[in-house]
């Protein structure tokens, strides 16, 4: 394999060192709370379960997670109860690496020990849609922590697999906020010669992009499961990529941004390659094994697997053509078999290769209208 040898730069490193607190100890928060000790700041980790605090505290290893890699030194690991408001307090940045579908009980625990006075810097790297509410993180956060934090707020998406970001190999990824200021400290705070970070002004987009790019690796993991080659994923991934732009400008995202890192860089990683979790879980339903096994022995979220729902009660009130969301919806949850589904995608009749819908805002400009109206 090869190694290449990158040294911190502290040259992109104007600030000092930042306190970090990491919330969520799965993949991802273990292998960001690396990046960032490795860039020399001081991280605590926070996980609910105290057999993982012990061991990471003990071992720099994390039993559950990344389980050969050795981790930073400047990592501290806390729980298994929430932080306190001490700690919280002294913290420049709070990085949420939690599944989406428990972040708004997490935030809703902490927004009482967050000084209002001092926010910190909140950063977000969850891809999926709340079942139930349909919202987006950027609304679960105005919810539980009100507008002038949302506004605030920033999300880091596109192609970065936990395994492959602790090996330092390089990637690329795209970083937005409403307020462009917490974008650039973000991509400061993250930004190394292996890890490049890219600003852009629209959450709502890049978060519909990772979230999106979950369900159409499902659909390629299920096209190889079913044993179809190159052509037909090559052929899922473009159209998927079409179809999630047409979601989200309908939602009154930017259609620019599905062309970027949290767009197709992300789709094309998770449509391609086994190290996904979406991917393996649509390869192992081509393959004739039920969703319910592959959720109970997977060991590791799968985002896709709920943000389905949400997609489709978002399609549905939106009224746009998204073949493919759709045929992933009923195979996961209408008990439709996965070759029906294929027949049934393939056989429609023949249609214009690129529209987008005329948009007037859609839920984005309500999103955004709450925001604005809150404090
Ligand atoms: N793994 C990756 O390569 C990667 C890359 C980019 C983004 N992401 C995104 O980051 C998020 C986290 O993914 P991951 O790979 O770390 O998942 P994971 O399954 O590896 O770990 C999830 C962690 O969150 C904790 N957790 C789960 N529900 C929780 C709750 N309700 N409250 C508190 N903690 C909870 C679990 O105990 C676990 O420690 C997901 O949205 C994922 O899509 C992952
Ligand atoms: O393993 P997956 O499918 O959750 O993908 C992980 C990341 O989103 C890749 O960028």
């Amino acid at each position: 394999m090869l190694h290449l040898s990158f040294k911190v730069s502290t040259a992109i490193h104007p600030s000092a060192k930042s306190r970090v607190l990491v919330l969520g100890a799965g993949n991802f928060g273990s292998c960001l709370a690396d990046h960032l000790g490795d860039s020399d700041h001081d991280v605590y980790i926070w996980s609910r379960d105290e057999t993982v605090v012990q061991y990471f505290n003990l071992h720099h290893r994390n039993p559950g997670y990344l389980k050969d890699h050795l981790f930073s030194s400047n990592i501290q690991a806390v729980g298994p109860d929430i932080p306190d408001r001490n700690l919280i307090q002294e913290m420049d940045v709070l990085l949420f690496a939690i599944p989406t579908q428990g972040l708004r009980d997490t935030l809703s625990a902490l927004r009482p020990k967050i000084d209002s006075h001092k926010l910190p810097l909140l950063i977000f790297v969850n891809k999926g849609i709340e079942t139930g509410t349909q919202a987006l993180t950027l609304e679960i956060i105005a919810d539980t922590c009100g507008g002038e934090v949302a506004r605030s707020a920033t999300f880091i998406s596109g192609p970065s697999f936990a395994k492959e970001i602790v090996r330092r190999q390089p990637t690329s990824v795209s970083v937005a906020s409403l307020c462009e200021a917490q974008a650039k400290k973000a991509s400061e705070l993250f930004h190394q010669p292996w890890f490049r970070c890219y600003t852009g002004g629209d959450p709502i987009g890049l978060e519909l992009a990772g979230a999106l790019k979950n369900v159409y690796a499902i659909a390629a993991g299920m096209s190889d499961g079913l044993g179809f080659e190159n052509n037909t994923r090559a052929s899922l991934i473009t159209r998927g990529l079409s179809e999630m732009t047409r979601i989200g400008t309908a939602y009154g995202a930017s259609p620019l941004t599905f062309l970027g890192l949290a767009g197709v860089g992300d789709l094309f990683l998770t449509c391609s390659s086994s190290s996904s979790r979406n991917y393996t879980v649509g390869y192992r339903l081509g393959k004739g094994e039920s969703l319910e096994t592959i959720i109970k022995t997977l060991g590791s979220v799968a985002e896709g697997v709920t943000t389905a729902k949400g997609l489709k009660k978002i399609i549905d009130e939106l009224g746009v053509d998204a073949p493919i969301a759709n045929g992933i919806y009923q195979v996961l949850y209408e008990g439709k078999r996965v070759q029906e589904g294929v027949q049934e995608l393939m056989s429609r009749p023949p249609s214009r290769e690129l529209d987008l819908p005329e948009t007037t805002g859609g839920p984005a400009q309500r999103l955004l209208g709450k925001l604005r109206s809150s404090k």
